[in-house]
């Protein structure tokens, strides 16, 4: 990856309007309405031909949301059985109270996936004869399950067509016969009398949960302790649909950046140019990736050198391709690239310590051993959390020092725990001149490579958002009461930093630009290569902050669950069957307003009949959402295996999450095989609901939820039960919902 190569992500499964769509499947319809501000209670909606539309009753009309300020939107999916969709705009309240205006003009009309006509505007004419006109941009895409399905075939085999049973991999189920608008209706679901405790988690500013500062532990001058947190409370937008972002790669240090454009989302086909494997020759090293925890890789059974007990019993340290990299980059690597240090730059209130900690979350769910270091806990630390503006002026030497001096000690933190065998370091502090970024790499000299990784912002209202998150979570305003004297103060210190930014034009680096605008983004390499920088660029590439949740949950009791059999691919016990209608009851209220949410399931039968019932929704089976594969040991309940395997079932009770049966797998070999599906859960903006089953979900969740690799296989995930993440702008929140006993 990095020097020397262009990348063009134009891979976007969206068609411009006009184009064919014909050639089968559901039809994506996106519908956007430019610069309207709403008249009174009317609001822009959607009408027309198809039932989902309201067909052509205009009190069912769908009403279009806001976006942006400006920008009003709709998507919905069509039907597959729907050839032909007519439809208009029109303005009305949605209470369906007061006039009800369409717009002027002929039909608008979709034949085969393909709109008719080209007509841009939408003209309303008002009772009193003025005319108001709107911009509207009208999209349709064919089948994107399906290419979302085929992009990841094609960087990983976990996705294989079903062939057992006949089951395409993607299906919709259409509305039942004569209930063509949806029992919801008749849905009197009260979604509330279902929530049950979560675990104790709760919502912490992510800089309190970075490492503790251990220079300044033992009395090193402290004056104050960290880690208060306020309550945070944000509103919630509606997910915004998918658009433009670019991936821009330098090739040389000195080289201006080449800027590619993808209109549209970056697919994941885009992992292949971030080639792991490409040693390029200008490419100043690669990355060691150790595995899971060791500090070194565990050798094989067979291997002399190990003394015999350990040898009898060593697993791998690690699966799939963290071992992989880990065995070639120890090989090839220069020494100082075995510990990796992702050094943030940025302007305050840019998403530095948002991202730093959602990355430390994912490399070490990836089994990678990472520390996220807060310099501004080392300055609360050290100084107190009640510093004012002029204490971070450029012009204040006194400041500048000791900012300077925590920031050096929190980098001496780092370097000494990657001696001790840590591997990245993520360092999270404003590094906003590069005279400051020269001091870290004369510090890293010899003993890590430096990547640094810097946010650009020039959104106003994401930066005014941010300034607001801030003032509420920082445990720097933590004391103030006043929160307009805090937002001053907050405004002061970022002018402070303003007059010095220097952005980065040094070294290896990673420039995420406008990623959270919901307007697509830039994402620049810099003279980067190896296996961790390329799974951490195309992490970076697909996060996103759009608000949607994700539910989890298993499959209905199956009857080898009833049986206590572990693995097989058997149906529904009648409790299981019980559950797969609740699901599909629930997942109709809560999602009633959500028109682009898709339903994953596994390939096994469990997960597929759970998720039957449950129509409107496009449904995809992903192979690597099946369950964990039981090796020799499949169809036998854990007794069977304790009396006819013992040393297997001591094994697996020493080491869950190593243990790999025999000819089967192991939790580690799980989370590998489900890395595809974390990004792309990740990558999605509508609701997902995922029916999986025990070890996939403990897997799955430990990522949301940030819980260690060790407590994987012993995470609670009961039967008949939902765990919504929800996604959003100050990270995950979670909520439980217990559907029967
Ligand atoms: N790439 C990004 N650009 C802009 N804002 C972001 C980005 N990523 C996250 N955010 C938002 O920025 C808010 C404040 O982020 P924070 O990490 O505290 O800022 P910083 O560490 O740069 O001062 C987060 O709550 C999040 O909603
Ligand atoms: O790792 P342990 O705790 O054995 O849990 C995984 C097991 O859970 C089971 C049920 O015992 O999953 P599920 O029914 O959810 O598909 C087994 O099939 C699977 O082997």
């Amino acid at each position: 990856m990095g020097t020397g190569s262009s990348i063009n992500l134009d891979t976007t499964s969206s068609h411009g309007v006009g184009e064919d769509h014909a050639g089968g499947g559901q039809l994506y319809v996106s519908l956007k309405m430019e610069n309207y501000s709403p008249k009174g209670n009317l609001v822009p909606h959607v009408y027309g031909s198809v039932p989902l539309v309201g067909s052509w009753d205009a009190s069912k009309a769908l009403p279009m949301e806001r976006e942006s300020t400006s920008m009003w939107e709709l998507s919905f999916v069509v039907p597959p059985n729907h050839e032909t969709l007519d439809f208009k705009f029109l303005l009305k309240s949605k209470d369906n109270n007061g006039p009800c205006i369409v717009e002027e003009g002929p039909t608008r009309q979709f034949m085969g996936g393909a709109l008719q006509g080209v007509a841009r505007l939408a003209l309303f004419r008002l009772i009193t004869d003025e005319v108001l006109e709107y911009r509207v941009c009208i999209k349709a895409d064919r089948v994107s399950p399906f290419d979302l399905a085929a992009s990841w075939r094609a960087y990983q085999e976990n996705l294989e067509p079903s062939t057992v049973r006949g089951i395409p991999d993607v299906s919709i189920n259409a509305l039942p016969e004569g209930d063509e608008n949806g029992s919801s209706m008749s849905l009197d679901l009260d979604l509330e009398q279902y929530v049950v405790p979560t675990p104790p988690t709760s919502v912490v500013y992510a800089a309190n949960l970075t490492e503790t500062p251990r220079c300044l532990q033992h009395g090193g001058g402290v004056t104050k302790g960290d880690g208060s947190e306020k309550g945070v409370s944000v509103s919630v937008d509606r997910p915004t649909s998918i658009k433009e972002r670019e991936v821009v790669v330098l090739e040389k240090e000195s080289d201006p950046p080449k800027v590619y454009h993808a209109s549209g989302m970056v697919e994941s086909k885009s992992v292949g140019t971030f080639s792991p494997l490409q040693k390029q020759d200008n490419q100043k090293g690669l990355l060691v990736d150790r595995g899971v925890g060791s500090s070194r890789l565990v050798k094989s059974a067979s291997a002399t050198t190990l003394p015999d007990s350990e040898a009898k019993n060593s697993m791998p340290a690690a699966a799939g391709a963290v071992a992989a990299a880990a065995v070639a980059d120890q090989m090839l690597g220069p020494k100082e690239d075995m510990h990796l240090a992702i050094v943030l730059v940025g302007l305050p209130a840019r998403g530095k310590t948002f991202t730093a900690a959602k990355l430390t979350r994912y490399l070490r769910w990836l089994g990678h051993d990472t520390k996220h270091f807060n310099v501004g806990k080392y300055r609360r630390l050290k100084h107190g959390a009640n510093l004012c503006a002029d204490f971070f002026r450029g012009d204040n030497p006194e400041g500048m020092e000791a900012r300077n001096e925590v920031a050096a000690l929190a980098m001496d933190d780092m370097i000494a725990w990657m001696q001790e065998g840590g591997q990245v370091g993520i360092f999270d502090a404003t590094n906003s001149t590069s005279q400051r970024r020269n001091m870290l790499m004369k510090m890293a000299e010899g003993k890590c490579k430096i990547i640094f990784l810097e946010t650009i912002c020039n959104d106003p209202q994401i930066i005014e958002r941010n300034i607001r998150l801030k003032i509420q979570q920082s445990p720097d305003y933590a004391e103030e009461p006043d929160f307009e004297a805090g937002y001053q103060d907050f405004k002061r210190r970022l002018d402070n930093y303003e007059k010095m930014y220097e952005p980065v034009n040094e070294g290896s680096y990673i420039k995420m630009i406008d990623m959270a605008s919901g307007q697509g983004g830039q994402i620049q390499v810099n003279n980067l290569g190896g296996y961790l920088p390329g799974r951490i660029v195309f992490f970076l590439v697909n996060t996103h902050l759009t608000p949607r949740p994700i539910l989890l949950t298993r499959h209905g009791e199956s009857r080898d669950n009833v049986r206590g059999r572990i693995g097989g691919d058997t149906v529904l016990s009648g409790q299981g069957e019980v559950y797969a209608k609740k699901l599909s009851n629930f997942v109709e209220k809560r999602l009633k307003n959500e028109r682009a949410a898709s339903i994953w399931t596994s390939t096994l039968q469990r997960t597929i009949l759970t998720a039957n019932q449950i129509v409107g929704f496009p449904k995809i089976q992903w192979r690597a959402l099946d369950e964990i594969n039981a090796g020799v040991c499949d169809g036998m309940t854990y007794e069977e295996i304790k009396k006819n395997m013992p040393e297997e079932y001591e094994s697996r009770k020493k080491d869950k999450l190593r243990y790999r049966y025999p000819r089967g797998e192991s939790y580690l070999d799980v989370i590998q095989r489900l890395e595809p599906v974390i990004i792309e859960l990740e990558r999605q903006r509508a609701p997902v609901v995922v029916v999986s089953h025990q070890a996939v979900l403990r897997a799955l969740y430990a990522y949301f939820a940030d819980r260690p690799l060790k407590e994987i296989p012993h995470i609670e995930m009961p039967l008949h039960t939902i765990i919504e993440i929800q996604m959003g702008v100050t990270g995950v929140q979670e909520k439980r919902y217990k559907l029967m006993d």
